[in-house]
């Protein structure tokens, strides 16, 4: 089986009930074949947008919590955004990490509870600027991915997000040369640990926008993206759609 193709979008704290409309624009104009598409809203729009999108795209959280219920005021378990429809949940996102102190054993922890509740687990790793301007950055993402992603990771529960801290939001993004060099790394590091880690999609993320989509997609082992603000409008993210769909 060969990776599959998704377009993920997140929307991060972006939106109200009257964003949804994105939705059905996308809807409207979505390739039948060729990729999948996910889109993670605010956790306050996922049962919504689930109903909305039904069938159309696949609805996830961007976060949950590592247990399953209980006294964690303000947090999310796994089987309640299941429980809103999500089927996917991103988790270990840079601004995760950096807002909230996540380490790479918390994030391998939550990792669990998504695949113990049956959503997909989109796991993010990335350097900083000053990483990869001191040469770290390839020691750095193997050191996320072991500490990051637990036992019984799969290319069916489990899709990893390459995305450098400081091409998020700035409208930088790395060379392909420095894409195809960490995505390559990653699966190497993902073969050699999990039986079908050949398999797991490997996405890119980081100021991916219509003009530079193709190009990231035609980068080896890329297997789609993690889009950020380019997600929040059909206009913008059904390019980047369509573009990965014919890659
Ligand atoms: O999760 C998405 C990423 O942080 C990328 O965000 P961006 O596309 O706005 O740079």
């Amino acid at each position: 089986m060969a990776p599959r193709k998704l377009a993920a979008g997140n929307w991060k704290m972006n939106g109200t009930f009257a964003a949804l409309d994105q939705i059905d624009r996308l809807a409207a104009d979505l390739p039948t074949s060729g990729c999948d598409v996910l889109i993670c809203p605010p956790a306050t729009l996922v049962h919504a947008m689930s109903a909305r999108a039904a069938g159309k795209l696949a609805v996830g959280g961007q976060d949950c919590h590592a247990k399953t219920s209980g006294a964690h005021t303000g947090d999310i378990a796994a089987e309640q955004l299941k429980d809103a429809g999500a089927t996917h949940v991103i988790l270990g996102h840079s601004e995760r990490r950096t807002d909230h102190a996540e380490t790479d054993a918390q994030v391998a922890a939550k990792s669990l509870a998504a695949y113990e509740t049956g959503l997909v687990a989109v796991i993010c790793v990335g350097e900083t600027e000053a990483q990869r301007d001191a040469g770290e950055t390839l020691d750095v993402i193997s050191a996320q991915l072991a500490g990051s992603i637990p036992e019984g990771a799969t290319a069916a529960n489990t899709v990893i997000a390459y995305e450098p801290v400081w091409a998020i939001g700035t409208g930088r993004t790395p060379t392909n040369e420095q894409i195809a060099e960490v995505h390559a790394l990653m699966r190497e590091r993902l073969s050699a640990r999990f039986p079908d880690g050949a398999d797991m999609s490997l996405l890119y993320g980081g100021s991916v926008k219509p003009s530079n989509a193709a190009e990231i997609f035609a980068t080896p082992h890329v297997n789609g993206a993690l889009v950020g603000g380019a997600s929040l409008k059909a206009a913008d993210f059904g390019p980047i759609i369509t573009a990965l769909s014919a890659a």
